[in-house]
């Protein structure tokens, strides 16, 4: 007899064939339901095999995360959180980025000084000498900043560090710097300069409250701008280096989160900074290094023979430059994402306001160093330089009384003497430590 299901899944027409394949059905439908059972098993244990791989993945990330990376613990907050500690009345707290770098040092020394609590993040890459940045990062931590080693790039950290401290600032000075490196590696401008920017950015508009953004544009925006002195309001849109291409977008890209997000940004236009713990791959810095050896300098000259010249400007000018800048950043207004308000934007040059030619910079090394340099004089190769920079800085004298003060051959004294007693008299230079320049127009130090 056919069974009560048999009769509710066929047509009740009467006959043999009915019962049989009733039956056949019957059979093909129990195999069809153990197949789908089976997969449905199958299925299951697929899900639960994924799901453990990926949390597995996942505890491996983490782990491996929480054993190599150099930030995160309940240690690591602690340091960061002491380092942003106020001890002044209305004081900041400032994360410097950058801050293994020349300026950063400096302007996070100045910061800790007067008071303010300072972050820094650095990711102490090999653009040039390593050792020379850990040893900045001792000065620093020897004043009570905590350095953290990481990457603007680094979303996660950078949310971390906003978790744990509310800055009131953000003082963003790290980037690939060099004009003329961009032909050997335009990627790490990218890298740097754009991609990290805006990755900081992103970081500065979600945090509540947002901090101030005071970062480090150039003097390079002005490109082949020919008209003299510079000032903000000049044409800036004729780069002549990819290096200033990044640092005119950033202006562009800062503006845009001033504009939707309320970020109080105010950018700095810097003219050739020189002075102690200064960077090896500057003309000023090599060209010391050279003289002292006895090699030869190769010094870069314009069309028709004309010197070339910069407003070559003193740490300490710019140091002022800098804090000028975050005492009058004003507020952002965002929260949440969400701009509440219009926020200041400000673009600032901090030159020395009296350009001083290449060969004259040499001449004063030369007195300096009591050394006559072997000059080498070569056509200014097509590689991003300009003949010459000029600032007008009269915008961040109204604003914050910018007044540079240092001559140049006052700062090259400063420098040298903190040149030999870093490295000393003879300081010698291997092969291969100075990674990116094959010239060898540039220092090589350890
Ligand atoms: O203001 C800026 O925004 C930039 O300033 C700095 O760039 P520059 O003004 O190019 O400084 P720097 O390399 O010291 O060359 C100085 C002069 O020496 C000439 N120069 C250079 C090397 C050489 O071997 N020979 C030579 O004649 C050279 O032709 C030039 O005329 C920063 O590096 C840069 O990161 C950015 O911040």
């Amino acid at each position: 007899m056919p069974s009560k299901l048999e009769d509710e899944l066929f047509p009740s027409t009467p006959g043999k064939f009915k019962i049989e394949r009733a039956h056949t059905m019957n059979r093909q439908f129990h195999r069809c339901f153990s197949s789908t059972s089976t997969m449905f098993v199958w299925a299951l244990l697929l899900i639960a095999l994924t799901a453990s791989y990926l949390s597995l993945q996942s505890f491996l990330d983490t782990g491996s995360r929480y054993f190599s990376a150099s930030w995160g613990g309940i240690q690591w907050e602690k340091q960061v959180r002491n380092s942003a500690q106020t001890h002044r009345n209305g004081g900041m707290s400032v994360l410097v980025t950058g801050a293994a770098g020349f300026v950063g040092t400096h302007v996070s020394l100045a910061l800790k000084k007067r008071g303010d609590g300072v972050v820094g993040l650095d990711n102490f890459n090999d653009y040039y000498d390593q050792s020379l940045k850990k040893a900045r990062k001792s000065l620093l931590n020897e004043h009570g900043i905590f350095i953290v080693e990481g990457d603007i790039n680094d979303a996660k950290l950078l949310d971390k560090l906003f978790d744990v401290v509310v800055f009131t600032h953000v003082m963003h000075l790290a980037a690939q710097a060099g004009v003329r490196y961009a032909m050997e590696n335009p990627q790490s401008y990218v890298h740097s300069n754009i991609a990290g920017l805006v990755t900081l950015l992103e970081a500065c508009k979600s945090a509540n409250p947002q901090p101030s953004i005071v970062w480090a544009s150039s003097s390079s925006v002005y490109g082949l701008n020919d008209k003299v002195p510079f000032s903000e309001s000049d044409r800036t849109d004729r780069p002549a280096s990819l290096y200033a291409a990044t640092k005119k977008a950033g202006e562009e890209i800062t503006h845009t989160y001033n504009h939707i997000y309320g970020l109080s940004i105010t950018g700095l236009r810097f003219f050739t900074v020189y002075g102690p713990w200064g960077r090896p791959d500057m003309a000023y810095f090599s060209f010391t290094r050279n003289i002292l050896q006895g090699k030869p300098i190769t010094v870069y000259r314009g069309k028709n023979r004309v010197d070339l010249a910069r407003d070559f400007t003193y740490i300490d000018d710019i140091v002022k430059g800098c804090l000028g800048s975050l005492d009058t950043s004003g507020k952002s207004t965002g929260s949440g994402g969400k701009k509440r308000g219009p926020a200041p934007f400000r673009i600032f040059n901090l030159g020395n306001t009296s350009p001083v030619t290449v060969p004259t910079l040499v001449s004063i090394l030369e007195r300096h160093l009591q050394k006559k340099a072997k000059r080498n004089f070569v056509d200014m190769p097509g590689n991003g330089d300009v003949p010459f920079t000029h600032a007008n800085t009269s915008l961040a004298r109204k604003a914050f009384g910018y007044k540079p003060t240092t001559d140049l051959q006052t700062g090259l004294k400063k420098f040298v003497k903190w040149y030999l007693s870093y490295y000393g008299y003879n300081h010698v230079i291997h092969e291969g430590q100075f990674r990116h320049l094959k010239s060898g127009s540039v220092a090589v130090l350890d």
